[in-house]
């Protein structure tokens, strides 16, 4: 199944830089993990934000739940995610 997912990242305004280092690297690593994995399907920066629009490959919504809530960062995110199935219209094979 594939879903949209849209985080929206706040980090406290007083966290202490290194500690917000050391969570985005591991957020990093996990993400790339993903990615490599396929399950994380696209990753694209939300121009002008700290937010990123994401495209996850899953077995069920239970499993988008896991890695999600997973993330080093979820705690300082806002997250939309929709439901995404194949377009009519898309001339993509490897889009369902
Ligand atoms: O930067 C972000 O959008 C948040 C998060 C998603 C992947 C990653 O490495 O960090």
């Amino acid at each position: 199944m594939l879903f949209q997912v849209e985080m929206t990242v706040k980090l406290p305004p007083d966290m202490a830089p290194e500690r917000a280092a050391e969570i985005k690297a591991r957020e990093k690593d996990y993400a790339q993990e993903l990615q490599r994995s396929g399950k994380w399907r696209h990753l694209w920066r939300v121009a002008g934000s700290y937010s990123n629009v994401s495209v996850f490959d899953v077995a069920d919504n239970a499993e988008l739940q896991e890695l999600v809530s997973n993330l080093p960062l979820f705690p300082y995110m806002e997250i939309r995610v929709k439901p995404l199935c194949r377009h009519p219209s898309s001339i993509r094979d490897d889009d369902s």
